[in-house]
């Protein structure tokens, strides 16, 4: 890894336009170096943030833009649960991330055949390697320590072939998605995992400082060779011992 940085920002108010600014910095650097820009999206309260900043930014050029899900739930479009339909509404709208560099899940599949389906659109955007290199993922965490749609104690932690894995009883509703495992998280060049908000406290903590037995999801992203950013709020922070960056919103990372 190339090394874990903890910013604490006040709120997610500051935490929002530094998030914006890292996406747009990691995009520069990516088209600079191999003409696109790869990105991976999770729901959550990021569908928002993201909604509101990154269009807030003068002169985002998304033309060179491949968004994907790191994951999806298996629900229409239209419904109000699917991470796509927010994004479409709230964001896609906004910004010139062109069409055809939206790689979506088809939700009229059964999950098996979504996962399989969803894992030939990656390999199609991503023909070399065994898995995905995104140039940022962005990622949440639950109250429970998951991360896209890996959950804690389920055999899905341990997958280390697959690109994309169906999960069909998800203790959090919707209980059908998609998600990308462990060894596709792990390939990226950067990981920033967004979390605010003091139910966020006691498990924070744990996934930061280490505790006895299996880790939390959200523990073991270690990109191998990337950077990782845990970028949360002071009632996040609340419970850590470990030193931390503390931030404004005006910062560069
Ligand atoms: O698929 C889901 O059920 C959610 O997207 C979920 O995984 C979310 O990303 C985390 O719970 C973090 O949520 P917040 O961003 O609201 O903290």
């Amino acid at each position: 890894m190339a090394g874990r940085r903890v910013v604490v920002f006040p709120s997610s108010a500051e935490l929002g336009p530094v998030l914006a600014q890292l996406v747009k910095s990691r995009a520069e650097k990516a088209i600079i170096s191999h003409g696109r820009f790869t990105l991976g999206l999770s729901g959550g309260s990021l569908v928002s943030m993201l909604s509101k900043e990154l269009p807030a930014l003068p002169d985002l050029d998304c033309s060179k833009w491949v968004v994907a899900f790191c994951d999806e739930r298996l629900v229409s479009f239209d419904d109000p649960e699917s991470t796509y339909g927010l994004y479409k509404g709230q964001l896609f709208s906004k910004v010139n991330i062109p069409d055809s560099g939206i790689l979506t899940i088809d939700s009229s599949l059964a999950v098996n055949e979504c996962a399989e389906d969803y894992t030939r659109k990656l390999k199609e955007a991503f023909p070399d390697g065994d898995f995905p290199v995104f140039d940022l993922l962005l990622l949440g965490m639950g109250p429970d320590g998951h991360t896209c749609s890996l959950f804690p104690d389920h055999p899905l932690l341990e997958e280390t072939k697959k690109i994309v894995a169906p999960i069909s009883d998800s203790p959090k509703p919707p209980p059908q998605r998609v998600t990308m495992t462990f060894p596709v998280v792990n390939s990226a060049h950067c990981v920033a995992f967004v979390s605010t908000g003091g139910s966020k406290a006691p498990v924070l903590k744990e996934v930061l400082e280490g505790r006895e037995g299996p880790a939390f999801p959200a523990a073991r992203v270690v990109p191998t060779n990337g950077e990782l950013f845990w970028l949360v709020d002071d009632p996040a922070a609340a419970s850590l011992t470990i030193q931390v960056e503390r931030l404004g919103s005006g910062a560069k990372l």
